[in-house]
């Protein structure tokens, strides 16, 4: 392995209860008000502040959830969710995801400068454009606009957000006037100890990365096989370069499922377990929607058909998320399984987002390994179960790349920024 050195960054993608829907039958402490009582929040978070963590992160779409695949249905908005959870920690940062289709810049800029204020500077923005096509009701539209047209909004709305925010340090009034914005005037909120939110940013089709590598602080990614995360690592970090960024002020996070055990087989035993408490289509409709295809309709013993590989002759009018739908294909690629040998391996290799099964120390090396392969600067945690899937991570995978060099042993920074790597001082 290369001497990379420096610690991995470690996010919690907390979703509320879990990634995988049975999670709410595996613990009687993730009691239906889970998601709306802050003593569950608190108590989570608590957790996470032993591990030293660097932050909370909430995934999230203006629309109710699909239940056949979508473990947190129902859930607060999340620049609400962590305000509250501010209050009752001291160091965790607090990413929310908001999205540039279905927002207002200046309402976000507020929101969000206002979430950095009450958090004292522990705020990020995870920007999304939205691939669920159920928010597009939410907001008068019959369908989610077309992705470049998304993107293009996506960028002018981002400038414009950071644009405010710099009205708020300079006391100078924006005058924009652009493609999908007019706006004069200034934030009322004044600038947070961080001066900003940090930007993430997650979609990874050429326009996201191109969003990532040009504005971003960091990219929560979908890449299911090391290759893939070091391709996408290294196209993030050019983009940040041309536009004459220090790449490394651009941290990659990949999402990674994981479910642990005492060992491998007790790992796989609980990962299956959870699997099949789940919806049975659970597998199948995760599938579906990343591929944008009907998996259900596929021959379960026979490889996928090349057609519904291939890439849609006009990319800009594949459905769902370019970044989940490459990923997804490449790791077919890899090994040309049936559909049916497909879906039971997306219960150890992830589905969507990279997987991994096995006891605390195989976890340990494995997050050693595609650091120290450039593949990632951290991960975004994405634990089976919340409560005990974080307490394994506090209580075993922590100490272990603590020991390794790999981890703080305790906070050094306060702000968000800072644990990032970047200064704590605006
Ligand atoms: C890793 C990852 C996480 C995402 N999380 C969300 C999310 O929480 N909410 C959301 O509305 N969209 C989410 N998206 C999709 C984004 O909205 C994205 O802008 C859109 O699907 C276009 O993605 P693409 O560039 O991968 O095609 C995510 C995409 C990726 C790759």
């Amino acid at each position: 392995m290369s001497a990379r050195e420096g610690h991995v960054i470690l996010g919690v993608n907390t979703l509320v209860l879990g990634y995988l829907p049975a999670a709410w039958q595996w613990d009687a402490r993730l009691t239906p008000d889970a998601p709306t009582d802050p003593g569950y929040w608190q108590r989570i978070a608590a957790t996470a502040e032993r591990a030293t963590l660097d932050a909370f992160f909430l995934a999230d779409g203006p629309a109710l959830g699909d239940p056949s695949y979508d473990a947190n249905v129902s859930k607060l908005e999340p620049t609400i969710n962590w305000a509250h959870l501010a209050a009752a920690t001291e160091h965790l940062g607090l990413i929310a995801t908001a999205s540039t289709t279905f927002n207002d810049p200046f309402e976000l800029a507020e929101r969000l400068l206002s979430l950095d204020h009450v958090s004292d500077g522990r705020a990020g923005w995870n920007i999304v454009t939205t691939r669920h096509g159920a928010a597009a009701g939410n907001f008068g539209l019959t369908g989610l606009p077309e992705r470049s047209d998304r993107y293009e909004r996506a960028v002018e709305f981002v400038d414009l957000v950071v644009a405010l925010w710099e009205s708020a340090r300079t006391g100078v009034d924006v005058d924009h006037a652009g493609e999908h914005f007019t706006l004069r005037g200034r934030l009322r909120v004044p600038p947070s100890p961080q001066g900003k939110p940090v930007l993430l940013q997650a979609g990874g089709s050429e326009k996201g990365r191109r969003l990532a590598g040009t504005r971003a602080d960091g990219v929560f990614a979908a890449e299911l096989t090391k290759e893939g995360a070091i391709e996408h690592y290294n196209e993030v970090k050019q983009y940040a370069a041309d536009a004459g960024r220090d790449p490394d002020t651009v941290k990659i996070l990949p999402g990674v499922l994981f479910s642990l055990g005492s060992t491998e087989e007790e790992a796989r035993r609980r990962s299956d377990a959870l699997h099949d408490l789940g919806p049975s289509v659970y597998s199948a409709q995760w599938l579906s929607g990343a591929l944008g295809i009907d998996a259900t309709t596929l021959d379960l013993d026979a490889p996928f058909p090349p057609e519904v590989l291939a890439q849609a002759a006009d990319p800009a009018f594949q459905g769902g998320s370019i970044g989940f739908r490459q990923s997804i294909v490449k790791q077919i690629r890899a090994t040309n399984p049936t559909v049916r040998e497909y879906l039971k391996q997306t219960r150890y290799t992830g589905s969507g987002h990279h997987g991994f099964v096995g006891t605390p120390e195989q976890f340990v090396d494995h997050i050693e390994d595609w650091y120290r392969s450039g593949a990632i600067d951290g991960f975004n945690l994405q634990p089976d179960v919340l409560i005990d899937g974080l307490e394994v991570i506090a209580d075993e995978v922590v100490p272990l790349l603590r020991k390794r060099g790999l981890f703080r042993h305790e906070y050094e920074t306060t702000t968000l920024r800072g644990h990032f790597g970047g200064s704590d001082v605006a």
